[in-house]
């Protein structure tokens, strides 16, 4: 799939916590990064869903991904954030567990949010939910990563082998969003999965009031000789009332 310049492949990614990561954290023009890896089985419309995100069109068939990363800009909560998504191979699950190669693995460390997806037509791709949301936290071990789980392929209901329903519980054990979606039929759903997970990194990144209060209240305030006075005319008034009794 060669439709939007592909900026560059997970290998290219520097590893996390180095000071070329710690840069990362502003995009173009200065603007706050968000930076979020597209996960889960072969098939599940991966692709689609990205290509959908940043271009609003549903594109039938694309080539086998091998890793593409795009840029688009978003406004949220009045803010415009430069967000990086990065599309990935489809994951398999073995008898001992995921085929996690280390490309995925750096690629999942990178990230700041996680889109784990699965599709409702194919019962395999729920199974192994349960076991990558786990993987994608141990990679992250020490932070709660924001995931939001994405049920996909709704407009083929007639062929579906998981109950949407089931998508919801498993989301709510997980502690993560849930949307079910159909990338071939609807954008919104699609943009609320990504905005809701920009929505969530930009106030774990910004947990308390914005840079600008805090600034404010590192300003000293200029003292009132007047409220000097009150405060110590009070504290010697409430010392009289406490000495009174004696
Ligand atoms: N009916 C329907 N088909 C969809 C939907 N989303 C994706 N598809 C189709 O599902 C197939 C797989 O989509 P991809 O986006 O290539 O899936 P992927 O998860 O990226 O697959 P890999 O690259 O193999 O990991 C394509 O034929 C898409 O057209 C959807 O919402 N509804």
């Amino acid at each position: 799939m060669r439709l939007i310049q592909n900026m560059c492949t997970i290998a290219e990614y520097p590893a996390a916590g180095s000071a070329a990561a710690a840069e990362c954290c502003l995009g173009p023009a200065g603007r706050r990064l968000v930076k979020i890896a597209v996960v889960g089985a072969s098939g599940v419309g991966k692709t689609a869903l990205v290509v959908r995100f940043l271009t609003k069109r549903f594109i039938g068939d694309y080539e086998r991904n091998a890793g593409n990363l795009y840029t688009r800009q978003v406004q949220v909560e009045g803010e415009t954030l430069a967000i990086q998504v990065q599309d990935t191979p489809g994951i398999q699950a073995h008898e001992n567990g995921l085929s996690c190669n280390e490309q995925l693995n750096r690629c999942i460390r990178w990230a700041d949010a996680v889109v784990i997806v699965f599709s409702i037509t194919d019962h395999k791709s729920y199974e192994l939910i349960g076991q990558l949301h786990q993987h994608v936290q141990q990679l992250h071990l020490g932070t709660r990563l924001p995931v939001v789980l994405v049920a996909n392929k709704a407009d083929l209901l007639h062929i579906k082998q998981v109950d949407p329903q089931l998508g919801l519980q498993l989301a709510s054990m997980l502690g993560c969003s849930f949307y079910e979606v159909s990338v071939s039929e609807n954008y919104n759903g699609v943009y609320n999965a990504f905005h809701v997970l920009c929505k969530e990194v930009r106030h774990k990144q910004q947990p308390s009031g914005t840079p600008e209060k805090r600034r404010t209240s590192l300003i000293p305030r200029p003292k009132s000789p007047n409220m000097q006075d009150l405060k110590r005319r009070h504290a010697v008034e409430a010392e009289d009332r406490w000495m009174g009794p004696e």
